[in-house]
């Protein structure tokens, strides 16, 4: 017999994953499953598999699969619909969450809306996405016969973001993939197409390792904002417009950190048999 879990598609700027709250449903094997649901025509379709879990440290706990199986350590759009999760489905009643993450604990900031009678929704979420890391500042990469320009920020996930005077020109299906797998990163690395409208805001395309071309990515949103201020493009708050939708991220200069301001939303709810 198998056993009925239930679960909630959930978008962040477009980047969908299907939510489980493995407290109530545990799931014995994450890797197969996340391939298994992502799939647009035999599954629900989404990025990947996002399980909410219970934590020592935290008062939540998140695990993220991409569509491909393999295992994050972090995801931005998902911490912030985790946020909504969390508090819509009464799990919480704190407006300020801590979440333990494979690449620290992240601390969400939930902003409401008042509903009927005494209830409210959560409609944003700021998250203290910690500190980067930087690595090279303009590494020359050659992939595909072009080359390229590309500043190196983890944000607990690999970044690699690449400058260039028009987006429109890049034909991310065929460099996604080169890039993504390029020998320069063994683990693999996500990679963000960046053009610069001004000094507060820019247009960014991403090819996510694991999940290839998503509609947004919160921690390549953030990557991108710290690349723009390495690279003296932008200013420290920068709105990063996605295909999904625009996130503002904030890189404070006197803590260090990253703080990620966007949306949250429930698609829909479903069981399933596995
Ligand atoms: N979409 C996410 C990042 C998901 C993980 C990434 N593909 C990786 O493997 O590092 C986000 O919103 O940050």
């Amino acid at each position: 017999m198998t056993e009925p879990i239930r679960f909630t598609k959930m978008h962040g700027a477009g980047n969908d994953y299907i939510y489980v709250n493995a407290m109530a449903f545990p799931i014995r094997n994450p890797e197969k499953l996340a391939i298994r649901l992502s799939a647009p025509h035999t599954g629900i379709g989404s990025d990947g598999l996002v399980l909410i879990g219970s934590s020592k440290i935290a008062d939540f706990s998140m695990r993220i699969f991409n569509a491909d199986g393999s295992e994050a350590m972090m995801c931005g759009n998902a911490s912030r619909c985790i946020g909504k999760y969390v508090y819509d489905k009464r799990l919480t009643d704190k407006k300020n969450v801590t979440l333990e993450t494979r690449s620290g604990i992240k601390e969400l900031q939930l902003t409401t809306r008042k509903l009927s009678g005494s209830r409210e929704e959560v409609t944003e979420v700021t998250v203290d996405m910690g500190c980067p890391v930087v690595g090279e500042a303009a590494l020359e990469i050659e992939a595909g016969g072009y080359f390229y320009t590309g500043t190196v920020v983890s944000m607990g996930n690999p970044h690699l973001v690449i400058f260039v005077e028009d987006i429109a020109n890049i034909n991310l299906p065929a460099i996604g993939p080169l890039l993504e797998c390029h020998p320069l990163f063994p683990n693999r690395t996500n990679v963000e197409f960046v053009q610069i409208l001004n000094m507060d805001e820019v247009r960014m395309k991403v090819w996510e390792r694991g999940s290839g071309i998503t509609q947004a990515c919160g921690t390549g949103a953030c990557a991108t904002a710290v690349a723009g201020v390495i690279r003296r493009k932008t200013g420290r708050k920068t709105k990063v417009v996605m295909d999904g939708g625009p996130l503002t991220i904030r890189w404070d200069e006197s803590s260090g950190h990253v703080y990620m301001t966007g949306g949250a939303v429930k698609v829909f709810e479903g069981e399933l048999e596995i």
